[in-house]
């Protein structure tokens, strides 16, 4: 579901390609499920069907990673659940703060998948004062003005971002400010950031459109392929408007 871009040049500095880097949490999905069935090893065109990506891509992605499997056996699933993890830095704990805990933030707060992947959460932030000291998935609120304080005290580089669009540069301004560097943002607006501070947008609605488009092309495709059908009744009505000859005819 993750969309967006980072603020960072398409090649990163020990050269692992970012096309690259944001396959890698798919090849860690898919690696996960296999460990946890304790399959040993995996083909790549196996690994490949279950990451959802072209074969001879992935073998391209993990020479970057100095992983080429062994011929007939494949990949050791472990070992490369171990690589992609230190690629990714999963190796160590991540605290996260989430600021707006609304339907969002708080649906994010319950979400279970972020502390199995290394993403504690921290704090929750809100400006609402009504919410201040209210637990919510057993982590008290905390008010706005003490972002910066809570920021630093528990070391937080990774701020979630779920306040309503307007609110959302002046939070990621003063979490920038405090000392987070990357950002996931929720909120339906381009945030602007200093050089080096990364940030991921994710907007379900921009998912939504891209599959709009696809449906109303399947749609015209349908419609297209039943013309022959309608053109050989000798129904001539769904021409175009200058009466233009529809793309597909009968032979
Ligand atoms: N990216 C997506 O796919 C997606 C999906 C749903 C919602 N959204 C967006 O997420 C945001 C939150 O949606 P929601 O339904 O949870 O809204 P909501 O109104 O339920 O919650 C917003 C929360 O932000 C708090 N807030 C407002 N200003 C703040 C500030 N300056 N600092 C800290 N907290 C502040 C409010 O008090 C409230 O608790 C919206 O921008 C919405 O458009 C994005």
């Amino acid at each position: 579901m993750a969309t967006g871009r980072t603020h960072r040049p398409a090649t990163r500095s020990r050269g692992i390609p970012e096309a690259t880097v944001a396959r890698l949490p798919l090849y860690l999905r898919a690696l996960t499920a296999l460990s946890e069935r304790s399959v040993p090893t995996v083909s790549s065109e196996e690994l490949a069907a279950a990451a959802g990506v072209n074969s001879a891509k992935l073998r391209k992605d993990f020479s970057y990673l100095g992983s080429y499997g062994t011929r007939g056996v494949g990949y050791d699933v472990e070992y490369l659940v171990y690589q992609i993890s230190r690629e990714l830095g999963l190796t160590q704990d991540w605290p996260v703060v989430i600021v707006g805990i609304g339907n969002l933030g708080a649906a994010l707060a319950n979400y279970g998948g972020f502390a199995s992947r290394g993403f504690r959460v921290a704090a929750l932030i809100d400006a609402d004062p009504a919410l201040a000291g209210k637990p919510v998935a057993g982590i008290p609120v905390q008010h706005t003005d003490d972002l910066e304080k809570i920021i630093q005290d528990n070391g937080v580089s990774i701020g979630v971002i779920a306040t309503p669009a307007g609110a959302a540069q002046q939070v990621c301004e003063r979490l920038v400010a405090a000392g987070v560097t990357s950002i996931l943002n929720f909120a339906p607006t381009v945030l602007n950031v200093p050089e080096g501070v990364d940030v991921r947008k994710v907007d379900l609605s921009i998912e939504l459109q891209i599959l709009a488009f696809h449906e109303q092309r399947k749609a015209g495709e349908e419609a297209a392929d039943a013309v022959p059908a309608a053109a050989t009744s000798g129904d001539t009505t769904d021409q175009g408007p200058d009466g233009d000859v529809p793309a597909v005819m009968p032979a």
